[in-house]
């Protein structure tokens, strides 16, 4: 390809809105353009990235047995309304009507859209399993789309569904896209880990995220120091026991506390540390009140409480609703005179505080001296987050954390969708079954934009060769001298007859202009035909390591191997 006329509009300057390395970077070597907010056009060079992506997670794919189809992203809403989803989303499910004025949703995700295919096709446990899957463009109409195309409104994901006869066929098929997943993020040389992770919306039973650990990651990752112990913070279990001190129970005793409502407040109010204190925050679980406590050195983990609880939605409550519920602000809430009908959940360490302080349910007042059981009963749970330096529930190690890009998310779905669907099949005996289902993503665009961001030095992107826009740079370095403009040429003509993806750098500019080019848009080998072309002697340059070799023009097919046998 001839830069001449290719379109790889180079930016000097980083633009203002893009706050981290790939989104600057993937604007300034001309990979994308923002069409408009969370939504953009992927320029040759971006596009010709997301190809090489979408190939391996193809070749990898057909490998473990997956069948590559096609869905439409035009949705009917029926199928959401047979699912129950269609109003279990809001806003972020885009939504539209045909000229006959029919619903429809634009694609989230393909759930039902499989499950209603298969449903109409596959009838027989003679056809099962199958794993069919799809590499399309989804439409998620985020709230703050941000980080360039790492969270955008429209955005390419691969989606696999299994369709299966047993829980054991299904452990088959998620290990199957485990393992393919674990190749496919290998070979796009990324520094990745499979997390345990929570279900979310999609519900099901095991699942897992594949992070790519990252500074700018929006998920944390708990893992253990000493073993493969590794999970989202959202479902760490915490493991550690608590000691109740022995020291003689005092007895309760309401206290003035004018204007002290945060923890490090009460803390420093009663001169006690925060694990002294009891942390209460009023949740709607589902419509009904829940009061959950947590040690005052401690976090509430929502999604653990939303999953002890069971219920669908759960939410902090709003000042309005605990004033109208507790009757005070929140800085002043606490498990002891409570309304009747407001349950009380509490983290396994409140239940080993002594003469503990909390709330009294009253403004400018807390209790001290309160003793879990004897001032207030409460459920017992694992409802905290997981701290640094916890010890790891596999018992190994401590817990550390590090932070990470989702780029895919495996889950055992079970019968949710082929049930409410009616995705049935005649077993061996003419029995009807009903097919077990596992789903499988990887987000393909921010799989790109992850890559960037672990392949990146100052000077721009550092690709790595397997998905490398091109596989090599030639540069004429001066068009106008005739030598150099002669032996470019022939080079472009050899280097493609050998096999090579070559983009040609035959612009009438600068040294200066050409080399900060070429090491913005990061292509894994540059040639330079320069002051040397007369004596047939080219520069060869490793972008990565930035090694330079003077080679003969007769030489550079052995040269060239060899460097591409060196980096993989
Ligand atoms: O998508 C999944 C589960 C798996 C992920 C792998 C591939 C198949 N689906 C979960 N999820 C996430 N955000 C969503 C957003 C909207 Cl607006 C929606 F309507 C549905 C979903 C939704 O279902
Ligand atoms: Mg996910």
């Amino acid at each position: 390809m001839r830069q001449r006329t290719f379109l790889a509009p180079t930016l000097r300057d980083v633009p203002a809105d893009a706050e981290i390395k790939s989104h600057q970077l993937m604007l300034r070597a001309g990979l994308i353009r923002q069409t408009a907010s969370g939504i953009y056009s992927y320029l040759p060079l971006g596009k010709k990235v997301l190809r090489k992506v979408e190939d391996i997670i193809r070749e990898e794919m057909d490998e473990a047995g997956g069948q590559e189809v096609l869905l439409p992203a035009i949705q009917p809403a029926e199928l959401w309304e047979e699912s129950g989803r269609l109003h279990a989303y809001g806003p972020e499910l885009m939504r539209l009507k045909d000229r006959h004025e029919r619903d429809f949703v634009l694609g989230a995700t393909h759930e039902e859209v499989i499950t209603d295919l298969v449903r109409n096709e596959l009838q027989s446990y003679k056809k099962l399993p199958v794993n069919l899957y799809q590499i399309q463009t989804k439409y998620r109409d985020e709230r703050r789309p941000r980080f360039g195309v790492l969270r955008s409104r429209e955005f390419i994901m691969k989606d696999a569904y299994s369709f299966d006869t047993s829980n054991e066929g299904l452990e088959q098929s998620y290990q199957a896209m485990y393992k393919a997943y674990q190749n496919i993020f290998t070979r796009c040389a990324l520094n990745f880990r499979a997390v345990e992770a929570d279900s979310g919306t999609i519900g099901g039973t095991d699942t897992h995220e594949f992070m790519v650990l990252s500074e700018i990651g929006e998920d944390t990752i708990a893992y253990s120091d000493q073993s493969d112990f590794a999970a989202n913070i959202e479902i760490a279990p915490v493991v550690t026991t608590y000691v109740k001190s022995d020291e003689p129970l005092k007895e309760k005793e309401l206290v003035d506390t004018v204007n002290i409502r945060t923890i490090e407040e009460v803390a420093d109010f009663f001169k006690v540390s925060a694990a002294q204190t009891i942390k209460s925050l009023l949740f709607i679980a589902d419509g009904e009140p829940v009061l959950v406590l947590v040690r005052g050195d401690h976090d509430v983990n929502e999604i653990k409480v939303k999953n002890v609880l069971d219920k669908d939605s759960v939410e902090l409550a709003s000042a309005e609703e605990t004033a109208r519920l507790l009757n005070c602000e929140t800085g002043y809430i606490g498990p002891i005179n409570l309304p009747s009908e407001i349950t009380v959940i509490a983290d396994h360490a409140v239940e080993a505080v002594v003469n503990g302080i909390c709330g009294a349910n009253e403004k400018d007042k807390h209790y001290k001296h309160v003793n879990p059981g004897r001032d207030f009963t409460a459920t017992y749970a694992d409802l905290r987050l997981i701290q640094e330096g916890d010890p790891s529930p596999c018992g190994k190690g401590t817990i550390q954390f590090a932070m990470g890009i989702e780029v895919g998310h495996v889950f055992k779905l079970g019968t949710k969708y082929s049930e409410a669907l009616g995705a049935t099949y005649l077993d061996e005996n003419g029995k009807t079954q009903t097919m077990i289902m596992g789903c499988y993503g990887i987000g393909v665009s921010r799989t790109v934009a992850a890559i960037v961001e672990q392949h990146h030095d100052e000077n721009g992107i550092v690709w790595p060769p397997a998905v490398a826009p091109f596989d090599l740079h030639l540069v004429t370095i001066n068009v106008k001298d005739e030598a150099q403009k002669e032996l470019g040429e022939q080079l472009y003509q050899t280097l493609k007859q050998l096999g090579y993806d070559v983009l040609f750098d035959d612009r009438p500019e600068r040294a200066g202009v050409k080399f900060k080019d070429s090491d913005l848009i990061g292509l894994p080998i540059r040639i330079a035909v320069g002051k040397k072309a007369g004596e047939g002697i080219v520069e060869v340059k490793v972008r990565k390591t930035g090694e330079m070799i003077e080679a003969e023009v007769a030489k550079l097919p052995d040269v060239l191997e060899e460097l591409r046998t060196k980096l993989g």
